[in-house]
């Protein structure tokens, strides 16, 4: 059973926030506040002036109208591979959760040429916008986290605003039937740098804590929850430790929520910061491509798939 008095943090990015000057005391402890809330928690969540309500509503009503195509056409959005995105159904492993990955603003347009053979702009702006904004803030959250630890220069060395991207999957949960399990989201950690969820408001997250308690996310309306995944957890050389999650389902009505997964370019190297690793920390990845990981791991239900394929 999850407990439900158990809080993760929550971080508000006001536009006052925003507005620091980058050098300010001010900032280095709001870049602290972040770094703190993944060292203790790998996840919080997040109040976001510049992702305004109105902006998730439109977002929902987009993917509700998205799933509620016909079968025959959402099955034309099948990839060959789930690391190019694609449409998921539902399967015995997952029997509550369907998803599509629209990976790409290139992709966009191709889904909705596909999904809506007489156009659907408002879909393409929604979507576009949408990453658009989530785009900027996980670049925000990286070099925030990144400067925190002391590796600002790190940062800028690899040019990590140009070699990142972020993938968007937005999933749709039914109701279990009666007696049925009301598992919707297998445990797992995100193969991501950062994840950024978003939810209708129909609750259903649950997060593991350190002590190995579930403690349940009630996301306010509009908030963000921000999630460390495994890469995050090699680039940090473990300070930071991608967090186990899941969604149990309840109540009656069907769930919605749109990760976007900010992940490595193809080709690029997760390289261990030096200054991540000395004697209190010895290092405890090796180098490695993010594309060769997820072309081996991406679909692993393993929890350790990132210390089985480049722990030391
Ligand atoms: O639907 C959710 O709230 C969580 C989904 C999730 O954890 C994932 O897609 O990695
Ligand atoms: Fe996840």
């Amino acid at each position: 059973m999850a407990e439900a008095a158990e809080m993760i943090p929550s971080i508000s990015l006001t536009n006052e926030v925003l507005s620091l000057d980058r050098q300010s005391e001010e900032w280095k402890a709001m870049t602290g506040k972040v770094r703190g809330a993944c060292e203790a928690y790998g996840v919080f969540m997040l109040d976001y002036e510049n992702i305004p309500l109105e902006l998730q509503q439109i977002l929902f009503k987009t993917t509700a109208e998205m799933f509620d195509l016909p079968m025959e056409t959402k099955l034309q959005y099948k990839k060959p591979s789930p690391k190019d995105g694609g449409y998921a159904l539902s399967n015995p492993y997952m029997p509550l959760n369907e998803s599509i990955g629209v990976y790409g603003e290139e992709e966009v347009r191709a889904f909705e040429k596909l999904m809506w053979p007489q156009g659907n702009p408002q879909f393409c702006e929604v979507i576009n916008s949408m990453t658009a904004k989530v785009h900027e803030l996980n670049l925000l959250l990286l070099r925030m986290i990144f400067e925190s630890f002391g590796i600002e220069e790190y940062y800028k060395e690899k040019a990590l605003d140009e070699n990142i991207i972020c993938n968007l999957r937005s999933m749709k949960y039914r109701l279990p039937k009666e007696n049925e399990d009301p598992l919707g989201f297998a445990t797992h950690v995100d193969k991501s740098i950062i994840t950024i969820l978003c939810q209708n408001s129909v609750h259903g997250l649950e997060v593991l804590s350190k002590e190995g308690k579930w403690i349940k996310i009630n996301i306010p309306e509009g908030a963000l929850v921000v999630f460390a995944g495994d890469v995050l957890q090699a680039w940090t050389n473990g300070r930071v430790e991608a967090v186990q999650h899941r969604v149990v389902m309840s109540g009656d009505k069907e769930r919605f929520s749109c990760g976007f997964f900010f992940v490595p370019k193809y080709g690029v190297s997760v390289e261990i910061p030096p200054q991540l690793v000395d004697e209190e920390h010895p290092l405890r990845y090796r180098s490695f491509v993010y594309s060769d990981y997820v072309a081996k791991c991406l679909t692993s239900t393993r929890l350790d798939a990132l210390e089985s394929f480049a722990g030391i």
